[in-house]
């Protein structure tokens, strides 16, 4: 591992990543990849999650794409130096700030959408410049190898590499001194990615998960709402970390919520769900039986029904759920969704924030300012209002978590920045001594004076003008002095 490590480190150091038309053929390399080899990659997604062809390419190739068209056509702009406001001391000076890349960048992966948390992280790396090992979750095996066996073929092999295995291997690979480690799973394992990462001061994106709410107002199109959530819920068998985890509505809306949840699951998946090519199977026996668990004492509305040889557990709703109960305490990331009256929106709102700041909040209403004051009160990652999900597939808005969802974001723009160091840049040239001799000791009361006019002083448009004739006026004099 620590070879390996060492070996991107040496490339790095060779400067070769950091060309703009290294970087774009690196994408474009990737892009060629995505479509050459799309068959396959199907192929392992939907091995991997029981997934059908079409829900692999909608759910995760997609995205991917996407993600590079976004960086190929912004990338020369992103990587561009900004220009920086300068205050009177430094008018004359050049101030930017450049885009820098952080050197060697580890990306961990989880299972549960196995090709686009590892791949949309590493179109960021290699759009900022950097080397990056990429660590897929070995949970989805498929995805895993064939991440392996395909990103060698395309990419530069001295600067990104695929790392694969279990806890063993990642906790070796967290030994290695990196630049940044960008990691998506649970909350546990983040916490030993943020500690390992302490050892060497290495900064830490955490792509975590969480319970994240979604408040049903009276005010509201209940079939509209109600398709959607079901839509998000149980896509990928609810095992998304932004899957409305669990409904929060006033007792009276109960029996229609359940009602058209129930009428939405039958016209996207048909009478006989398990038949459905659109549903898919709980990823391992292990979750399967945790989340057995969580119906055990519940009150199902529909739904309920489990098979362990194949992992199926049908699209289920639970009423009446008591806050205190286990399906309440941990994310559930499965088809399983609960529902917890409140009275009010006041209270959905406490409900909210007396609980773990979650990755994705949801709220449905007709009425916006209801829906503006439940983000106004509130925190999480995201939001979306009436609807799911969908502010994932907006590359303009950064993606990540707060508080215990996490920390840091990526899509897009964010992807570059997470991967970049903006480095401030203040370029001086050699004259003009007669000003800087007023920060040179020894000090005094009028210099001191002229440091706060130069550095505190706040103008109006009176004042602007003023002080536009005095620059000049200086400007002038220095120039006269030092180059005349
Ligand atoms: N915020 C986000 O973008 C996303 C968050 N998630 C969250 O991830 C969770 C599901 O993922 P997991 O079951 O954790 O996936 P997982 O079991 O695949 O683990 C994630 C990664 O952590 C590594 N890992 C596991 N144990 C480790 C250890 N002891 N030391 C070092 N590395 C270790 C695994 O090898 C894997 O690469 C959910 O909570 C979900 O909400 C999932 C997808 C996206
Ligand atoms: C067709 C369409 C709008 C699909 C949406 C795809 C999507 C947003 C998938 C979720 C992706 C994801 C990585 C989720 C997660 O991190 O758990």
């Amino acid at each position: 591992m620590e070879r390996q490590v060492q070996r991107l480190r040496q490339a790095f150091r060779s400067g070769r990543s950091r060309p703009l038309r290294f970087r774009q053929q690196q994408l474009e390399a990737l892009r060629r990849m995505v479509q050459e080899r799309e068959e396959d990659i199907l192929a392992a997604i939907a091995a991997d999650l029981s997934k059908s062809k079409l829900n692999a390419y909608s759910h995760e190739v997609i995205t991917i794409l996407g993600e590079i068209d976004f960086m190929l056509a912004n990338l020369p702009e992103l990587a561009s130096a900004k220009p920086a406001k300068k205050n009177l001391l430094t008018m004359l000076d050049e101030a930017y700030l450049q885009p820098e890349p952080l050197g060697v960048v580890l990306i961990i992966g989880a299972w549960n959408y196995p090709f686009v948390l590892i791949m949309q992280p590493l179109v960021g790396a290699i759009a900022a410049g950097n080397a990056a090992i990429v660590k897929p979750s070995e949970l989805s095996e498929n995805t895993a190898k064939l991440l392996a066996k395909l990103l060698p073929q395309y990419l530069d092999q001295d600067l990104y590499a695929v790392v694969n295995g279990g806890v063993a291997e990642t906790t070796e690979l967290l030994k290695q001194r990196f630049d940044h480690i960008l990691y998506t799973g649970n909350t546990a394992v983040g916490k030993i990615v943020m500690e390992a990462a302490a050892k060497h001061l290495t900064p830490v994106t955490l792509e975590l998960g969480g319970k994240s709410p979604c408040y049903i107002d009276r005010d509201c199109d209940l079939d509209v709402a109600c398709r959607r959530i079901t839509w998000g819920k149980y896509m990928n068998c609810g095992q998304t970390c932004i899957a409305p985890d669990y409904v929060l509505c006033e007792a009276s809306l109960q029996d229609q919520i359940i009602q058209k949840i129930k009428e939405t699951v039958k016209e996207f998946y048909g009478e006989n769900i398990k038949e459905s090519p659109d549903y898919e199977r709980i990823v391992n026996l292990r979750h399967f039986k945790r989340l057995q668990g969580l119906l055990e004492g519940q009150k199902i509305a529909f739904g309920g029904e489990t098979d362990e040889v194949t992992r199926y557990i049908a699209p289920t709703v639970l009423t009446d759920v008591d806050p205190n109960s286990k399906v309440m305490q941990e994310e559930i990331f499965g088809p399983i969704l609960p529902i917890v009256s409140v009275k009010n929106v006041d209270e959905a709102i406490s409900f909210i924030n007396d609980r773990e700041k979650p990755l994705a909040l949801y709220v449905f209403s007709h009425n916006n300012k209801l829906i503006k004051r439940v983000i106004e009160e509130t925190s999480s990652g995201g939001v979306t209002g009436n609807d799911v999900i969908m502010h994932f597939t907006v590359n303009s808005l950064p993606f990540g978590g707060v508080g215990a969802s996490g920390m840091g974001a990526y899509h897009g723009k964010y992807s570059f920045d997470t991967f970049s160091h903006q480095r401030p840049c203040l370029l001086k040239g050699l004259k003009g001594e007669s000003v800087n001799k007023l920060r040179y000791p020894p000090n005094s009361q009028s210099k001191l004076g002229w440091a706060k006019f130069l550095l505190l002083k706040k103008f109006n448009r009176a004042g602007l003008l003023t002080l536009l004739v005095t620059c000049l006026a200086v400007v002038a004099a220095v120039f006269i002095k030092e180059y005349l």
